[in-house]
């Protein structure tokens, strides 16, 4: 164990900011080996037995904050903490965070590609936190690779030095030592005072099985120790620091945290919501007067309903969903019933890619099956007797008569794009109802585009429509600007001549009757068709604005076995249950997931 804590002067933290594929875990990777963090053996066990290891050490290994050890050239011994970030817009919350417990950030830029707008959005946040900024251009291996052109737009695209900046490969190994020296010599030590009293920044926070609440900190003044009554100054909470280490990769013991340095609290504390993210942490004793700035609260943007496909399993989903919320404080949950669906909840993201790993995890982690609804953005219905409600679910959407007007929110996007694919990605934003803000050069060989657009039409497909469309070589990044006003209304969706709460959805009306008509087309690709003729209807109140017919059956499938071959009968029957596993009865009609993500797809055909 570690005594006394370090020197300040010889301490450096850092995050990795990059856009996604720019090479930040194989850049992570390299660092590790460069500095020996893991020994080849660790490596093997840790391989191919993660799991077993965890129980053993009885503690998760969260290799996302790691303590290095560094021998510059000018011969002196630094501790490098090195603090992950994910890429991911919906993320970005957790990039600040990261980013307050640092002094430095690496900047990694594909030297192929060039800066992307995740980049830039992620720059600017190390900016705003006063960090000092290393640009690394990455894969300079590869033949494509234009450094000098890359280094140019890193000045030009977000206007810091990149003379400097260090030439790597992190796959070939090149230019690992020379990122670690620029660390050293440009990323600021902390200047953190011993003497004051504790004030630690709670930067993550995690429920583990075996050990209970988790904590990473990053001590900003006074000393953390082993033993010492603490105290969580935002929730009140209180409680005798039980343990104390870092991880090195895998976690290690210390009696003391001093200022600068990072590393992880096991206290007795067994509820997350007690030591939230960006809560400071000071001493029971000699507490701290204020705390740190912390974070913003974080509020999820986009919701959708999730049921179970078979109503038996619903407390198991409950169950599944209390234990997910304790490692994932950005995701909410609360019971909702849909006539259609039964019984189920309806959980709110931080955005899509949020929402699309938490279903997955559901699902494989949980072993459940599960029927989801198309996301929906919450709308702010201000009502004729003055009140205003906001709505997260279009089936809660309040009579038309009595509203008012209805406000939905807005972003501003930034889209980078080769020139020669601009043509498409205009379209496509002024299809989702986007005006131009403005529309700039970056070099020659990229298009810098502004576009305020209504979140709604974001939700639905954007993402996956913009890749497309500029064949991969767009990026795209966003931030909230608030509600407008907007002519929304409510689609209604009538299967069977039955209106299905879960299928309903918002729309601009300028778009209602195009959309009712395409959902009405895809509903009838995806439904089955059933013994009888099905009608399927859009309807806006109780104008039908589009419908389409599915036909009945003709025949029965089985209908073309011979009598006696049994097994190919039941095989046909059985590919038939497959094939139902994920419907639900609605009404006398059989409807499949797809139906219910049917308004996500209309724009494909
Ligand atoms: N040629 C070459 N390929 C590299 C280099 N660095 C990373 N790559 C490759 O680029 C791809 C993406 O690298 P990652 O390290 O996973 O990138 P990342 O930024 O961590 O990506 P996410 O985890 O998705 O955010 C992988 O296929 C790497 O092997 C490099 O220096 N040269």
């Amino acid at each position: 164990m570690s005594k006394n804590t370090v020197d300040q002067s010889k301490i450096r933290n850092f995050s990795i900011i990059a856009h996604i594929d720019h090479g930040k875990s194989t850049l992570a990777d390299r660092i590790l080996d460069a500095t020996h963090a893991v020994t080849d053996r660790e490596k093997k066990e840790q391989f191919l037995d993660n799991m077993d290891l965890e129980r053993e050490r009885g503690i998760t290994i969260k290799a996302q904050t790691v303590r290095l050890s560094f021998t510059s050239q000018d011969g002196q011994t630094y501790i490098l903490n090195l603090i992950d970030t994910p890429g991911h817009v919906d993320f970005a919350y957790e990039v600040s965070r990261s980013l307050a417990c640092c002094e430095g950030a690496l900047l990694v830029v594909d030297s192929s590609q060039g800066v992307e707008a995740q980049t830039v959005a992620n720059v600017y946040m190390a900016v705003d936190a006063n960090l000092e900024i290393v640009p690394v251009l990455n894969k300079i291996d590869l033949p494509a690779a234009d450094p000098t052109r890359v280094r140019a737009e890193i000045e030009d695209v977000i206007g810091i030095d990149a003379s400097e900046a260090v030439e790597a490969s992190a796959k070939a190994g090149i230019g690992i030592v020379e990122i670690l020296e620029a660390i050293v010599k440009n990323v600021p030590p902390p200047t953190g005072n011993a003497e004051a009293p504790l004030k630690a920044l709670i930067f993550d926070s995690w429920f583990d099985p075996y050990r209970g609440v988790i904590n990473l900190v990053r001590v900003m003044d006074g000393r953390l120790k082993k033993g010492q009554k603490v105290r969580w100054m935002a929730s009140g909470a209180e409680s005798e620091v039980q343990e104390l280490g870092v991880y090195g990769p895998f976690p290690r013991p210390v009696s003391e945290l001093g200022p600068g340095e990072v590393g992880f609290v096991i206290s007795m504390i067994k509820e997350v919501s007690k030591t939230k993210m960006g809560d400071t942490l000071t001493g029971v004793q000699n507490p701290a007067k204020d705390p740190l700035p912390g974070f913003k609260d974080v509020q999820p943007m986009v919701f959708c309903g999730i049921f179970p496909t078979d109503t038996k399993d619903y407390q198991e989903l409950r169950d599944a969903l209390d234990k997910l919320v304790l490692n994932d404080s950005a995701f909410s949950y609360e019971p909702e019933t849909s006539q259609a669906l039964g019984f189920g909840f309806r959980c709110g993201f931080l955005g899509l890619l949020h929402m699309e790993i938490v279903q997955e995890r559901l699902e494989r982690e949980y072993n459940l099956e599960l029927i989801t609804t198309a996301p929906s953005v919450i709308y702010k219905v201000h009502l004729k007797d003055g009140t205003m409600v906001d709505v997260e679910n279009p089936s809660k959407l309040p009579p038309l008569m009595e509203i008012d007007k209805i406000t939905e929110p807005f972003i501003k996007a930034t889209i980078h794009v080769p020139p020669e694919h601009v043509g498409p990605v205009l379209q496509l934003c002024e299809e989702r109802r986007g005006t131009q803000i403005d529309m700039r050069y970056s070099g020659m060989s990229r298009l810098i585009l502004t576009y305020e657009l209504p979140m709604n039409e974001v939700v639905f497909d954007f993402f996956d429509r913009l890749k497309s469309v500029s064949r991969g070589y767009a990026s795209f990044d966003y931030e909230m600007i608030g509600h407008r006003a907007g002519d929304l209304v409510k689609l209604d969706v009538l299967v069977n001549a039955e209106p299905v709460d879960a299928l309903s959805f918002i729309v601009h009306r300028s778009t209602a009757y195009e959309r009712g008509k395409a959902v009405c087309k895809r509903l009838k690709e995806v439904i089955p068709r059933q013994m009888f003729e099905v009608p399927i209807q859009t309807a806006i109140g109780t104008k039908v604005v589009a419908r389409e017919t599915i036909k009945a059956y003709r025949k029965n499938v089985t209908a073309k076995c011979y009598g006696g071959d049994i097994s190919r009968k039941r095989k046909l029957l059985e590919k038939q249950k497959e094939g139902k596993k994920r419907m639900k009865q609605v009404g006398s009609v059989e409807i499949p997931q797809e139906a219910f993500l049917a308004v996500l797809k209309v724009d494909q055909d």
